[in-house]
């Protein structure tokens, strides 16, 4: 099957999107395996001539004193799908807490210093992608200096994950992140409401969800939109997919922060190899797609081991195995492939 016409390119004709994306009816194996396999083209090779920093360094905007885990687990998520440097920017209490959850994380406590802007501003030529959101909290002070950072990331052309409040601020301003092509907003059922609401002038509840996600990302200049729910609906305004991989039942918070951390990344690789990998699918939404897979993957296999117990942590310890499973196979793990970006198969 040609990739291509697998996932229904749409291009304002509804007629189209209905018959290519009924998303009441199960979508074939051949579909989720067609969009897997754009995934695995864009995972670079482990390989021995790669220096430390060369998988990606990424950037977490986030972390107050509520909230100390998101942030946490979109940066710990970034690291285990693969990047080589995950950076935290938080407030500076939340920064020591972040800290002591792990060594493995850089914490900058930057983000409620008057000098925030310039103090991320310095990082931003060394990092990949910024991840704005997860435990960021709605204070105006701190908003505002999102704001700034968000400025300042667009202008570098930094690829941009927005979760969590940095939905909330999107939707106070949309024009923070109108036609920024290389941004990918992940909400959850609330946020999209809320986004929709203030970019459309409708909440769109109870609408066909691909429709609805369709019309906010054209409706955004392009943007990529990731409305996570029971199926995950990913659309750039060209294309829309869904992501119907098997997760598990368990509602635990935190989920979304995994996700949108190794969107991170994901969107790093996805953007470096082009669409000529993704076999001219947009790199953004080949990586959303592989993001929602990958955590519905950790999801279905922390809940067979922990059943009800289960929690993040226990999801990002399958990060591995489940990324494995998805878009590894043994000829790429052993770092023999070539440094073309694209896994032998
Ligand atoms: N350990 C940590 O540090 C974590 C910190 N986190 C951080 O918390 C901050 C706020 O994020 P958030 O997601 O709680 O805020 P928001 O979007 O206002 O949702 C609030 C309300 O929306 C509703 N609702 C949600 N989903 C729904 C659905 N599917 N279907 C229907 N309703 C739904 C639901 O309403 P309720 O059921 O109460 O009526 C819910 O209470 C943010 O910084 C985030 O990163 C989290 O990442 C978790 C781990
Ligand atoms: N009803 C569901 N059934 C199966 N998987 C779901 C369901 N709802 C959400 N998910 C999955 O859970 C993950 C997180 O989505 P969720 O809607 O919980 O995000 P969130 O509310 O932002 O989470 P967080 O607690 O991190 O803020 C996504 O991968 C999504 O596919
Ligand atoms: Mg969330």
């Amino acid at each position: 099957m040609a990739v291509g016409s697998g996932f229904g390119a749409v291009r304002g004709c509804l007629g189209v999107l209905n018959r290519a994306f009924p998303l009441h009816t199960a979508r074939s194996v051949t579909d989720m395996e067609a969009a897997l396999q754009l995934v695995r083209n864009v995972v670079p090779p482990l390989a021995a001539w790669q220096h430390k920093g060369q998988a990606g360094r990424i950037g977490v905007v986030g972390g107050c004193p509520e909230y100390t885990g998101a942030p946490y687990f979109a940066a710990i998520s970034a690291l285990k799908v693969g990047a080589d440097l995950s950076h935290v920017f938080s407030t500076q209490d939340a920064a020591p807490v972040i800290k002591s959850y792990s060594p493995e994380l850089i914490v900058h406590p930057v983000l409620d210093s008057p000098s925030a802007v310039q103090d991320v501003e310095k990082w931003l030529p060394r990092l990949h992608a910024l991840v704005v959101g997860p435990g960021l909290g709605r204070d105006d002070a701190l908003l505002e200096n999102v704001k700034g950072i968000l400025e300042a990331s667009k202008a570098r052309g930094i690829p941009i994950v927005i979760d969590a409040d940095g939905l909330w601020l999107v939707a106070q301003q949309p024009a923070l992140i109108q036609g920024y092509q290389k941004a990918v907003l992940t909400p959850n059922h609330m946020e999209f409401s809320r986004l929709a609401e203030a970019v459309l002038g409708d909440a769109l509840d109870g609408r066909d969800r691909c429709r609805a996600v369709l019309s906010l990302s054209r409706a955004l200049g392009n943007v990529t939109v990731v409305q996570k729910g029971e199926q995950d609906v990913i659309s750039d305004g060209e294309q829309v997919l869904t992501c119907s991989q098997e997760g598990s039942s368990r509602r635990c918070g935190g989920q979304g922060d995994l996700l949108s951390g190794s969107l991170g990344i994901l969107a790093h690789w996805a953007l470096l190899a082009g669409p000529e990998k993704t076999n001219g699918s947009g790199p953004l939404l080949v990586a959303a797609f592989g993001a929602c897979a990958l955590t519905r993957q950790c999801a279905r296999q922390a809940f067979q081991k922990h059943g009800r117990a289960t929690t993040t942590t226990d999801m990002i310890t399958e990060l591995g195995p489940a990324f494995s499973r998805l878009f590894e196979t043994s000829a790429g793990a052993d770092g023999g492939a070539a440094p073309t970006g694209e896994l032998r198969l």
